[in-house]
């Protein structure tokens, strides 16, 4: 029934403050309002209606995108909306797009490498939007290995130039959002030779298109690549290929902040690490691991409230049968997902900290932090974007077969979500960069220099590699000390064990090749390690709103408990925990879910998601699912007629066994 609240008993039964958890999952009453504001404003216009983008042409599709995009960059401009509320306007708006590479690398890889006179030059256009601009890294041959880049920039001293040029197939670019049909600038990354030496790959400015009719400018071949994953999703995106001809561009386009060449040709590298030619990547690694959260709340929200809705079985003499979500095994399924959402939030929050921490370093050329800040941006990108994809899979299949219509809105948010695992660096390889910094790390201990940070763990190492679990019965299971130490033992251990078989090899590189499994695993181990501390170290903290801490606390032990039982081989292979106390830990589990059970529904509304942005029948917020889904499936063009086309052509033909060409 419209206007009536399904899940009116449901939100009656939440032991909390909905409001108050809204403002820590905000992360701030500030935030809240921005978002809350933004997100109503973005739900009501019918601009970014986004419900028929499924059966939209990519053309079509591709179209919608610029009116949306442009239209939200004048809604920004004339509302003079901060660029916090610019930010959260392309979040509500939901659609993936140019405004993306745009906003979210170009204009950071121009701050983060170019001088302050390219700084001055090309922001002052960019940021009016005066110039469109992508990130040009990924080529055809090579995406993770980034030194591998084929596209070269050559020094012309007779005329000041580089020339841009792509001297293979293979060393075209492919891949970059933004660039097939709307950039007209792009930050290439190519290899800088000068005086015949290549000094390995540098970012350049380039202008790809004309300013006045759009056409690719004479050297320059582009397009877009063509289909993507799924319906609509992430093909509203113009991922794109490049290829320079003799590609001429002025010295002064190379961004030469971290190093330069001068008018006689000549490399001259600073002093600082040449790995912040990097630093977008960082950047954008941190921002996807906020995201994540985002992108998982939204699958649990759906999931979580059509639990509650959808009914089967246990109906005793005619009556009520049982909401799904009371069957453990769905709360088994549902409620890690849950807890991985906010535990993903705070991993968030922390490592923008993180992020703001060593960039300020960084200006000061402190550059001690940056190992630490790329590892953890790394391994936590890959960790919860994993997470992520594979929770909203679940998340699907927990909603049964009407997950798996469009209007679950599950499909897209996959089809979308997914390539996450890949871009912006594959999972497996960030994976590995986390090992090598363990590696090291542990390579270092007894030398005298304590290792700090999310690594601190390992300088307790002799503590840890002896010690045995103290749990004796399941409520010890919440002693944060006692849940702490399991983790890190877990995953020192790990980490030692893997430095123990490496050091069998003469060659450290072949034997890392040979224990690549491993050390993917031990750095699984130390990511989510980072999780779940960061997790407990927000519940210790203050907390504000009725009965939320106890929520969080919940929540908490139930993200580190179904990592235990998830991973158990690693704990007991690892003596952190005996068999006894890993059920013990089962036991503790099953007693967190039905004490989430009642607030399920409230915890899953503190995300504070409008029913546009959840773009989801099932997930509506009134629980008024049954005839919303008839009411979509009657939208459907293939119901704009009782008889459909083809009905004559084949249907006939077939049931009156009269097919007058076939030859059979
Ligand atoms: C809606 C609104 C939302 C707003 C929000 C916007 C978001 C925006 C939209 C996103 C939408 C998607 C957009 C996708 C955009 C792409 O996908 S862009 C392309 C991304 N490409 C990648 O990530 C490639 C992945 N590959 C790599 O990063 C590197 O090649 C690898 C794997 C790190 C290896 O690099 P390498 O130079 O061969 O390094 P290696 O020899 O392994 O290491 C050398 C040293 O450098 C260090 N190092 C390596 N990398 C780094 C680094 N980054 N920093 C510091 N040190 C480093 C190593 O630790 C090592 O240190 P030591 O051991 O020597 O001390
Ligand atoms: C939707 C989308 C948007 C993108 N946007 C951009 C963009 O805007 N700009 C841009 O420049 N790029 C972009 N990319 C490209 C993206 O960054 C790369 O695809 C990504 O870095 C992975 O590189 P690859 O494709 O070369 O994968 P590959 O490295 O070829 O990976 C293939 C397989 O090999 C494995 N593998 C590779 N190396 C190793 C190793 N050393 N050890 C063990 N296993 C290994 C991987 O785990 C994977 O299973 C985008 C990609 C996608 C899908």
């Amino acid at each position: 029934m419209e206007g009536v609240d399904h899940l009116a008993d449901e939100r009656n039964k939440a032991e909390f403050n909905v409001d108050d958890m809204k403002i820590i999952w905000a992360g701030s009453r500030h935030a809240f309002d921005v978002s809350n504001r933004i997100s109503r404003f973005v739900a009501t216009d019918p601009v970014f209606e986004k419900s028929n983008r499924a059966l939209m042409t990519r053309k079509e599709l591709f179209k919608n995108t610029l009116k949306k995009s442009v239209y939200a960059w004048k809604i920004i401009k004339e509302l003079r909306l901060s660029d916090e509320e610019g930010i959260k306007l392309r979040i509500f708006m939901d659609q993936p797009g140019f405004l993306d590479l745009h906003w979210g690398m170009f204009v950071p890889a121009i701050k983060g490498q170019g001088t302050e006179e390219q700084q001055q030059k090309w922001l002052s256009l960019a940021n009016k939007m005066q110039i469109i601009g992508c990130y040009a890294q990924t080529e055809l041959g090579h995406g993770s290995n980034v030194q591998g880049l084929e596209t070269t920039a050559t020094f012309d001293p007779k005329t000041d130039q580089f020339i841009m040029h792509s001297p293979t197939q293979t060393s075209s670019k492919w891949w970059p959002g933004g660039l097939g049909k709307v950039s007209t600038h792009a930050v290439v990354y190519a290899r800088l030779i000068t005086n015949g030496k290549d000094h390995g790959v540098h970012g350049f400015i380039v202008q790809l298109r004309s300013l006045d009719d759009h056409s690719p400018l004479p050297g320059i071949t582009i397009g877009d690549i063509g289909m993507k994953f799924g319906n609509g999703a992430y093909n509203s995106m113009d991922n794109g290929f490049l290829m320079f001809n003799q590609f001429r561009i002025p010295r002064d386009q190379m961004l030469m902040r971290l190093s330069k060449v001068t008018r006689e040709g000549k490399y001259i590298a600073s002093d600082v690490p040449r790995q912040l030619v990097y630093g977008t990547m960082v950047s954008v690694r941190q921002t996807i691991v906020s995201k994540a959260s985002d992108a998982l709340a939204r699958a649990v929200c759906i999931a979580t409230r059509y639990s509650a809705v959808r009914r089967q079985f246990g109906s005793e003499n005619g009556g009520i049968e049982t909401q799904v979500i009371d069957y453990k095994t769905q709360q088994n399924r549902l409620f890690p997902l849950l807890a991985s959402a906010y535990a993903f939030r705070f991993v968030g929050e922390w490592l923008k900290w993180l992020y703001t921490d060593v960039t300020q370093r960084l200006e000061a050329s402190d550059f001690v932090t940056l190992p630490e800040a790329h590892a953890c941006t790394a391994g936590l990108k890959s960790m919860t974007t994993s997470a992520t994809s594979d929770g909203i899979e679940e998340c699907r299949k927990l909603c049964g077969g009407h997950g798996y219509l469009w209007c679950s809105g599950l499909p897209e948010l996959f089809a979308v979500y997914v390539p996450a695992c890949t871009y912006e660096g594959d999972n497996v390889v960030l994976q590995l960069q986390v090992a090598r910094f363990l590696m090291k790390t542990v390579s270092q201990l007894g030398s005298g220099k304590a290792p700090a940070g999310t690594t601190a763990y390992m300088g307790r190492a002799q503590h840890l590699l002896q010690c045995r679990s103290g749990v004796q019965k399941a409520e010890d299971w919440l002693n944060p000390s006692m849940v702490l130490e399991a983790f890190e033992s877990r995953a020192l251990r790990m980490a030692i064990t893997c430095a123990k078989n490496l050091s069998k090899f003469e060659n450290q590189e072949q034997g890392f090749s040979e224990l690549l499994a491993d050390l993917v695993e031990a750095a699984i181990a130390h990511c989510q390690l980072i999780v779940v501390s960061k997790f407990i170290a927000k519940i210790e903290g203050e907390i504000e709103g009725k009965g939320v801490k106890k929520q969080l606390k919940n929540l908490c032990y139930i993200y580190a408990l179904h990592l235990l039982h998830k991973h158990l081989g690693d704990f007991l292979s690892t003596n952190s925990v005996t068999p006894e106390q890993a059920s013990l830990a089962s036991h503790q589990l099953r007693s967190l879910y039905s004490q989430v059970r009642p607030n399920a529904v409230a915890l899953v509304d503190a995300f504070d998601y409008t029913d546009h942005y959840l773009g989801s029948v099932l997930g509506r917020y009134d629980g008024n699912v049954y005839p919303k889904l008839f009411e979509e499936a009657l939208k459907d063009p293939l119901n704009d007629s009782v008889v459909p086309d083809g009905y004559h052509e084949y249907i006939r033909p077939l049931i009156k066994q009269n097919f007058p060409s076939a030859k059979l």
